[in-house]
C-alpha cells in the first residue's frame, strides 16, 4: 500500500525528486572520497615527511567537505519540501473523498478515526518519505561504495564484514518483525482515545449535569492508558535498535583495529590505509544504521498507508451514474413510490415500502411516534442515503439517475440539529445563496422569527457565530437554520422537527410567514406536535418505517387509529375536531 500510495502521490515532484538524488549522489561521492585522501595524507604525507602534499591534499578535503555539507543542506532542504508538499496533498485527497461521502460510508468509518487518518496517518507517511528523500539514495550508495572502498584497502580486512553485517542484519529484522503488529494497535488506539475525547467534549454539559465527571475520566484513562501500554511497548522495541546498531559498530572497529594491528606488524597494511579502512567501516555500518531508520519508520508508515488508502478507496454509496446529465430541479414534485431504507448492518429496514406524495404550493407534514423512520424519510427524499427499494423521485426523475449536487441544489433542509458554521450570521445564511443582498436575509429572519434576535446584536448581520453555532441558542440556531433555507429560495423545504424549540405563538407566526415564500415550493414538514402540522395539505402518518395513513387532518381522524391516538395524547377531543 505504501508504494503505490508514494508513488502516485509523489508523481508530481519527478523534477524536485531528480534534484535531490543528484544532491545525494554528490554528498556520498565526497563522503566516500575523503578517507582515502586522509590516508594518502597518513601513508604519503606524514610518514614521508611530504608537507607540501599534506597541503595540496589538505586543500582538496576542505573543498570536497565544503561541497558535501552544500550538497547535504540542499538535499534536505529540497526533501523535506517535497515531503510536507506530499502531506499538505494526501490530506487534500482526504479532505476531497471525505467530503464525497454520504451518510452510509461516514456511519461505517466514522468522524473520529477520519481525523486521525487525516491527521496522525499523514504524518508517518510524510515522516517516512523526508527520511527516504534524506537517505533513500545515500546509504546504498555509501554501503555499496564504501564495501569497494574497503577492498581497495585491504581484501583480508574486508572478511570483517562477512561477520558483522548478517548480525546486524539479523538482529535489526527480528525487532522490526516485533513492531509491526504493535503499530497496527496504535494507531486503532488513537482513534479510540480521539473517539473518546470527541464525546466527551461534545457532551461536557451532559456529564456535568448528570455528575459523571469520574466515570468519563476513568473511560478517558483507559482509552488513554491502553494507548499508553501498546506505545511502550512499541517504543521498547524501538529504543532497542540504536543500541544494537552502535554495539554491532563499536564491535567491529575494536575488532578491525585488532586485526590491523597484526597485519601492520607484519608489513602487509600501513597505518593509514588501516585508518581509512575503519572510516569505511563506519560508513557501512552508517548506511545500515540509516536503513535502520527507515525500515523502523516503514511499518507504521505502511499501517497508515494502509489506512489512508483505504479512505481514498471508499467509493460514495450517493453519485452520479456516468451518463448523468445536469438538470434543474425546479418544479418541486416529490414522490416516492414503494420506498424501502436499511441501515447498513442492520437486520430489517427502517422504511418499509413508503408512499408519498408532495407537491408544489402544497404542505406535506410527516408524523409518527419517536424512531418511526421520519428523518431517514427526509435523508431518502434530500438524497443523504439512496433508498433500498423502490423510487424516489423528484420532477419525475428518480434520484439515483441524478447527480446528488442538482438534487441538493432543489433542497432547503433544516436537519433536526441544526449546524451553523463559524463566520458570522451573514456568512451562514449565505450558504445557500451567497448572492443574496442584505435585504433578502433581514427578510428571511423576519420570517424566521429571528429578526428581533439579531436586530438586538449591536453588529447586526455580522455578528461572529462560533463553530458548531455554539454561541447562540438552541432555538436561535433553529431559527438561523430556518432563515438559511428561505434564503436558498429552493424548491423543495425540508423541515425536520424544525419547530419544536418555538413556542406556539412563534410556530404559528412562522409558519403564517412562510405561506407566501413557500407558494411555489413543496414544504415537507416532519413534526411531533399536531399543532404545527393539522392544517397541513396532506398528513403522512408513519408507524414502525410504515405509512400507516395519508389525508387531511379530519380524514385522518376518522381513518387513522395511530393519528388519532397521536392527536387526542396532546389534544382534548374538542380541540382536535
Ligand atoms: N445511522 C443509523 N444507523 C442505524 N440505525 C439508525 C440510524 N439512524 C436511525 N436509525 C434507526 O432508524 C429508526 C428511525 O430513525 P429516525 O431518526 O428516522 O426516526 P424519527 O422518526 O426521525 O425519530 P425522532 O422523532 O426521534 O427524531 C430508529 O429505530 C433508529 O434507531
Amino acid at each position: 500500500m505504501l508504494v503505490p500510495l508514494l508513488g502516485r502521490f509523489l508523481e508530481p515532484y519527478r523534477t524536485s525528486l531528480l534534484v535531490v538524488l543528484v544532491l545525494q549522489l554528490a554528498q556520498t561521492v565526497a563522503s566516500l572520497y575523503l578517507p582515502g585522501l586522509n590516508a594518502d595524507i597518513i601513508d604519503r604525507g606524514v610518514v614521508e615527511g611530504d608537507t607540501g602534499l599534506i597541503w595540496r591534499l589538505g586543500g582538496v578535503m576542505l573543498a570536497v567537505t565544503l561541497l558535501q555539507v552544500v550538497a547535504t543542506v540542499a538535499a534536505v532542504y529540497v526533501g523535506a519540501r517535497v515531503a510536507m508538499a506530499l502531506g499538505r496533498d494526501l490530506r487534500a485527497a482526504l479532505f476531497d473523498r471525505v467530503e464525497t461521502f454520504a451518510a452510509r460510508e461516514m456511519a461505517e468509518l466514522g468522524a473520529p478515526t477520519l481525523i486521525t487518518r487525516s491527521t496522525v496517518d499523514v504524518q508517518q507517511v510524510q515522516l517516512l518519505s523526508f527520511m527516504l528523500l534524506t537517505m533513500f539514495v545515500t546509504a546504498p550508495i555509501m554501503a555499496v561504495g564504501g564495501l569497494a572502498m574497503a577492498l581497495r584497502e585491504d581484501v583480508t580486512m574486508s572478511g570483517l564484514l562477512v561477520v558483522v553485517l548478517p548480525a546486524l542484519v539479523v538482529s535489526i529484522g527480528l525487532v522490526i518483525r516485533q513492531m509491526r503488529p504493535l503499530f497496527r494497535l496504535m494507531q486503532g488506539r488513537i482513534d479510540r482515545i480521539n473517539g473518546v475525547m470527541r464525546e466527551q467534549i461534545m457532551g461536557i454539559r451532559v456529564i456535568r449535569a448528570f455528575v459523571k465527571e469520574g466515570e468519563e475520566t476513568e473511560r478517558f484513562g483507559q482509552a488513554n492508558q491502553e494507548y499508553r501500554d501498546v506505545a511502550v511497548a512499541a517504543g521498547r522495541l524501538q529504543s532497542m535498535m540504536y543500541p544494537i546498531v552502535m554495539l554491532v559498530m563499536n564491535l567491529s572497529v575494536v575488532l578491525a583495529t585488532w586485526l590491523g594491528g597484526y597485519r601492520i606488524g607484519s608489513g602487509d597494511l600501513q597505518i593509514g590505509q588501516l585508518t581509512a579502512f575503519q572510516n569505511y567501516l563506519v560508513m557501512i555500518l552508517m548506511s545500515v544504521m540509516m536503513a535502520t531508520f527507515i525500515f523502523m519508520l516503514w511499518p507504521r508508515a505502511e499501517v497508515s498507508a494502509e489506512r489512508i488508502s483505504e479512505v481514498l478507496g471508499t467509493e460514495p454509496s450517493v453519485v452520479a451514474p456516468d451518463d448523468a446529465v445536469p438538470v434543474t430541479l425546479g418544479s418541486g414534485h416529490v414522490d416516492l413510490r414503494g420506498a424501502t431504507f436499511s441501515y447498513p448492518g442492520a437486520e430489517h429496514p427502517v422504511l418499509h415500502e413508503v408512499d408519498l406524495v408532495a407537491r408544489p404550493g402544497e404542505t406535506t407534514a410527516i408524523i409518527g411516534s419517536t424512531g418511526s423512520g421520519k428523518t431517514t424519510l427526509v435523508g431518502l427524499v434530500a438524497r443523504l442515503f439512496d433508498a433500498t427499494g423502490g423510487t424516489v423521485e423528484i420532477d419525475g426523475h428518480d434520484l439515483r439517475a441524478l447527480r446528488p449536487e442538482d438534487v441538493w441544489a432543489a433542497i432547503g433542509l433544516v436537519p433536526q440539529k441544526p449546524m451553523l458554521f463559524s463566520g458570522t450570521i451573514a456568512s451562514n445564511l449565505r450558504y445557500g445563496r451567497p448572492d443574496a443582498t442584505d435585504e433578502e436575509l433581514w427578510r428571511a429572519l423576519e420570517i424566521a422569527q429571528a429578526r428581533d434576535f439579531v436586530e438586538q446584536r449591536p453588529e447586526g448581520l455580522e455578528t461572529p457565530i462560533s463553530q458548531g453555532g455554539s454561541n447562540v441558542s438552541g432555538g436561535q440556531r433553529q431559527r438561523l437554520a430556518i432563515a438559511r433555507a428561505v434564503v436558498k429560495q429552493p424548491a423543495i423545504y425540508l423541515f425536520d422537527d424544525s419547530f419544536s424549540a418555538l413556542d406556539f405563538s412563534t410556530d404559528a407566526a412562522l409558519r403564517v410567514a412562510l405561506r407566501p415564500v413557500t407558494a411555489d415550493a413543496a414544504v415537507i414538514v416532519v413534526a411531533q406536535r399536531v399543532s404545527t402540522i393539522r392544517y397541513a395539505d396532506r398528513i403522512v402518518v408513519l408507524d414502525q418505517g410504515r405509512v400507516v395513513g395519508t389525508g387531511t387532518h379530519p380524514e385522518l381522524m376518522d381513518s387513522c387509529t395511530v393519528y388519532r391516538e397521536i392527536v387526542l395524547s396532546q389534544l382534548t377531543e374538542e380541540e382536535a375536531s
